[in-house]
């Protein structure tokens, strides 16, 4: 079993309507669409915003649904300066930048018993650069960090690049990679980016939300041609 996943509606409507939905089944406030797509069953939901959200949705997901593979397409600030509205960047590992237990003497993003950095799966990297490839598109790779905050301020921005050497910022994939670290299950995670994450990215990402979506959620339903 496959499992797909989002933060948010807007994320997975349009790869919703792409699959062929067989069943709709409620358990802890989230919904599980279990479908199938290119012959492949899949199970797909939103968690709704931040990472103890996404956290459940990945757990039941494992938990319940038995997922081995678990992917997630989304929207995401961009850090990088070459990452603009509009691109796709996959993650090869994913931190939490809001852990701080530096007073004990860790480094940010640092829990004892866990690890700062969860690696994404090589294989499914390499069906999404195989992909873009056959597409003729760009694909940005990168780190990926997380917080239970929208970023939107340079300062903030510039200081997640520094610590954590992130290209780009979102709220839900480190606490995915954590989850799905513990079970030792395959995770991959696409983003288009809908923001800089500086001042005025709450405008920008109203705006471009719909149409971020659209891109990665595209993306994501080539890659499952390929699994
Ligand atoms: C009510 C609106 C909720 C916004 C949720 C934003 N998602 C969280 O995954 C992605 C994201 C896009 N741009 C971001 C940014 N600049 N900072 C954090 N997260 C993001």
């Amino acid at each position: 079993m496959i499992g797909i996943m989002c933060a948010m509606v807007e994320e997975l409507e349009p790869i919703l309507e792409q699959v062929e939905v067989k069943d709709k089944i409620h358990h802890g406030n989230n919904t599980y669409y279990l479908a199938s797509f290119d012959n492949k069953d899949i199970v797909l939901a939103y968690s709704k915003i931040g990472k103890v959200n996404a956290a459940i949705t990945a757990t039941a997901m494992i938990e319940k649904f038995g997922v081995e593979k678990l992917l997630f397409s989304g929207v995401a600030g961009a850090i990088d300066e070459d990452l603009k509205i509009g691109d796709l960047i996959v993650a090869t590992e994913v931190c939490q930048h809001d852990i701080d237990l530096t007073v004990f003497g860790y480094k940010h993003g640092f829990i004892p018993e866990s690890q700062i950095f969860f690696d994404c799966d090589s294989n499914l990297i390499n069906i999404a650069e195989h992909v873009a490839d056959k597409l003729g598109i760009k694909l940005k790779k990168g780190i990926i960090a997380s917080g239970d905050q929208f970023v939107h301020s340079k300062e903030k921005k510039e200081w997640i690049k520094e610590v954590f050497g992130a290209s780009a910022i979102e709220m839900e994939g480190g606490a995915v990679g954590c989850v799905t670290w513990n079970y030792q299950v395959p995770f991959f995670m696409l983003r288009a980016i809908s923001d800089t994450a500086e001042e005025g990215a709450g405008v920008d990402f109203d705006a471009f939300l719909e149409e971020s979506s659209k891109v990665s959620a595209k993306f994501l339903l080539e890659m499952l041609k390929e699994i």
